[in-house]
Parts: structure tokens; sequence; C-alpha cells
């Protein structure tokens, strides 16, 4: 029987596709898998049984991807699975900003005794007026699952949509609207546009992108979005610019203490995925994805290993799969110790990507706890499992 853990609430639609062969560890200390959306893992410790961990959701920065790799344990996530949810929220907040809606609803709050509400609200509505998004324009930094698609249906609100990604990937690239003007350089975004929205993941290489210089080449009254995460803006370059009135307003999905009470500040308790789609959507990805890893060894969307992926396991064989560092003679020494042991290999497949590398191999002979204990013994080999 094979264990997972929840360390958030994942959608039940995605755990009811767990088969019978699957139930939930009590504690993770006996967890094969663990299904986690936010919560923080960089302390914590993981026990040799973990093999793999599924991000019910697209950023992995609540995750120690490094450490997992140096144990052998995969870690994946959900790409895209959560993205209409966010670009739906991200108009929202865009409406949000352009009009001071929320200073309407407290204000009806406020007044919702007075008999003479209607008359009043009349000669007040108009300190709450705001201005439209037709004709604006909208600067996307980041084109991928979510950028995207935030780009896209700002065209359809009559936005002038600038994009910047140097990273862009072929599949992005296709999706994107050819109306989108192509950013070559982010400065060019931040001097052009009126609203700028970012979508990149956080990374040291991105932390504090939107820092004291990128606020003093940015327009007058501009308004940025942030729903990727709080490390990319500088917090205290950001309460300046409210302050100081640069900025007309700062939207965001990450909640710090810093912004309380700052004019201008529109802050959200992270409900960018918080949908009953998104939510469904990543717990039926990332439980698909551990099973086929479990009980195949396939690995698809890993941000610590590369996929790899030979189908499913036909029964009568067994899968040898090797978890390793990417450097030079491993396959020869993996084909070596099944040559010394007469054992034919039906099919291989072997990928990496940085410092790691996987390989799988297939063979109709039964696999020797002596042959295991070899392949285990090899330096650089992380992981061996022999799913019979
Ligand atoms: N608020 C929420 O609930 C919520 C939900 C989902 C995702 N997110 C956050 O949003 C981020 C983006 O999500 P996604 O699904 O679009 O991810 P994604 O991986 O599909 O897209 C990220 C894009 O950023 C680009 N990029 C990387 N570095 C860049 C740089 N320096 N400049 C410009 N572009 C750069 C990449 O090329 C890629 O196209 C996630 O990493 C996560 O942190 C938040
Ligand atoms: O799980 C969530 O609610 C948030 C997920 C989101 O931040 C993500 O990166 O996918």
């Amino acid at each position: 029987m094979l264990k997972y853990h929840c360390l958030n609430p994942i959608a039940e639609v995605g755990l009811e596709r767990f088969t019978e062969n699957y139930t939930t560890a009590e504690n993770e200390a006996d967890a094969d898998a663990i299904l986690v959306r936010s919560a923080g893992m960089h302390e914590m410790e993981f026990s040799s049984q973990l093999k793999a961990i599924a991000r019910a959701g697209a950023g992995v920065n609540n995750i120690p991807l490094d450490k997992c790799a140096e144990q052998g344990i995969v870690v994946f996530n959900t790409p895209g699975a959560n993205a209409n949810g966010v670009k739906e929220l991200v108009i929202a907040g865009m409406l949000l900003a352009a009009r001071d809606i929320v200073g309407g609803i407290h204000w009806v709050e406020e007044n919702e005794e007075d008999g003479d509400i209607a008359k009043k609200a009349e000669k007040q509505k108009k300190q709450f007026a705001g201005t439209e998004l037709d004709g604006k324009k909208l600067g996307v930094i980041g084109l991928g699952a979510i950028g995207v698609r935030v780009a896209n249906v700002a065209t359809h609100l009559g936005m002038d949509v600038y994009g910047y990604d140097p990273y862009v990937s072929v599949d992005a690239a296709w999706k994107l609207s050819r109306n989108i003007h192509h950013a070559k350089t982010v400065d060019e975004l931040y001097k052009e546009c009126d609203y700028i929205t970012i979508h990149v993941p956080a990374m040291e290489s991105t932390k504090n992108m939107i820092d004291k210089d990128a606020l003093s080449l940015m327009k007058e009254n501009v308004v940025v979005l942030n729903f990727s995460r709080d490390v990319l803006v500088n917090s205290e370059a950001i309460v300046d610019a409210l302050v100081a009135g640069k900025i007309r307003g700062y939207v965001t999905d990450f909640p710090i203490p810093e912004l309380a009470g700052v004019k201008g500040a529109i802050v959200i308790p992270h409900l960018g995925a918080s949908t009953e789609e998104s939510e469904d959507n990543c717990a039926k990805m990332a439980v698909d994805e551990v099973m086929d890893f479990l009980e195949n060894g396939n690995i698809q969307h890993s941000v610590n290993y590369p996929d790899c992926n030979m189908g499913v396991k036909s029964k009568g064989c067994s899968r040898i799969t090797i978890l390793h560092r990417n450097q030079p003679k491993m396959l020869g020494q993996f084909t070596g110790l099944l040559a010394e042991q007469d054992i034919n290999i039906d099919i291989m497949s072997n990928k990496s990507r940085n410092e790691y590398a996987y390989t799988m191999i297939d063979t109709e002979a039964e696999v020797s706890d002596d042959l295991y204990q070899k392949l285990c013994g090899i330096d650089g080999v992380l992981r061996v499992r022999v799913i019979a």
C-alpha cells in the first residue's frame, strides 16, 4: 500500500483519483508522497520513505528543491492549472485600482441605515470616480501560463499591451496574441505603461526586480500589480512610491505588514488560485503526477529532475529507475552491472537537467537484491527504485 500525506487541504476531486492501492499517512514521515500548496517546507526533515512532493500550484519557492534532489525526492508542480483563476483576479485588480470601488462599497456600508442613502449617494459618488482601462497601456512582465492569459484578455478590454519575457517558451509564444507589442527590455515597458503586472517565479534572479530604480523609470500615476510573490517587489520602495504619490496604486495578492493602511495599496489575501476550478485542476494534476511516478517511474512536470516518460510499465517486466548526478560514466556503470548479471535491457531512457539526471531501464529479468545494492552503491547515485 502506498501512502500520501497532505500538508494543505487538497481538493477532494483530486484525492478521489487515488486508487485502492493508496491510503493516507497520518504523518509525513510515513508518506511515499506529500501533496502541498503554500505550506513552507524549508525547515522540514524528509524521511527516506519520501519519494515525491507534488505542489498543487505553480510557485515552488516554499520547497527546498536542491535538498530534495540530493535526497532523491522528485518535486512536481502543476503548470498552468490555476492560471485562469489568477488571470481573472488580475483583471479584477486592475478594475479595483482604476476606480475606487472598494471606497464606494465601504461608504454604502457605513450609510446603510440612512433612509436617504440613494439621494446622498448621487452627491457623494464623485469622490469614488476613476478612469477606464480602454486605451491604457498595460505592461506584462513574464509571459508564461498567467502572463499570456492576462496579456491576451487585456487586448479585448481595449488595452494596448506590451510583453517582456527574455525566456519565453515556444508554447507560450504560440498562444500570445499578435496584438501584443514585444518589449525588448523591461525598461522600455516601465517607461511606456500605465499598468504594470509581474508574472515571473520568485528566484534569486527575480527578487526585488521592481525596486527603487525600476519605479523611478515608470510614468507618474502608474498602477503596479503583483500576483506572483511578495519578494519580487521591494516593499520599502513601493511604500515610498505610494506615499510620495509617484504611483497611483499597488495591487498585490501578498499581505505584508508594511502595506497596512498605506493609501493606494489594495491588498488581497493570496486568493489568486482560490477558485473551485483552479483548486480542482491543481489537485487532479498533482495526484496524476504522483501516481504515474510511484507506479511507472514516469516524471512529468518536475521542477528539480528532468521529465522522462517510458509509458505504463508492462506486466511481467521490472522497471529500474535511478535518480543520479549528471556526470560522466554513469550509464556505463549501470549497464555494466546488468551485463555482469546476464540481464538483458528491453528499453532504456536517460534524461538530464542541470546537475541531475534520471535513468529508466525495463527488463524481463528478475532484479536481485544484490544488483539493487550494487546500483545504490555507485558514486553519484541518489536513489534506486525497482518497480516490479
Ligand atoms: N497568486 C497566486 O495565487 C498565484 C497562483 C499561481 C502562480 N502564482 C505565481 O505566479 C508565478 C508565475 O506563474 P505562471 O503559472 O505564469 O508560471 P510560468 O512558469 O508559466 O511563467 C513564468 C514566466 O516567467 C518568465 N520569466 C522568468 N524570469 C523572468 C525575468 N527575469 N523576466 C521576465 N520574465 C521572466 C519565464 O520565462 C516564464 O515564461 C508563479 O511562479 C507563482 O509564483 C501565484
Ligand atoms: O495554493 C494556493 O492557494 C496558491 C498557489 C499559488 O501561489 C501558486 O503559486 O500556484
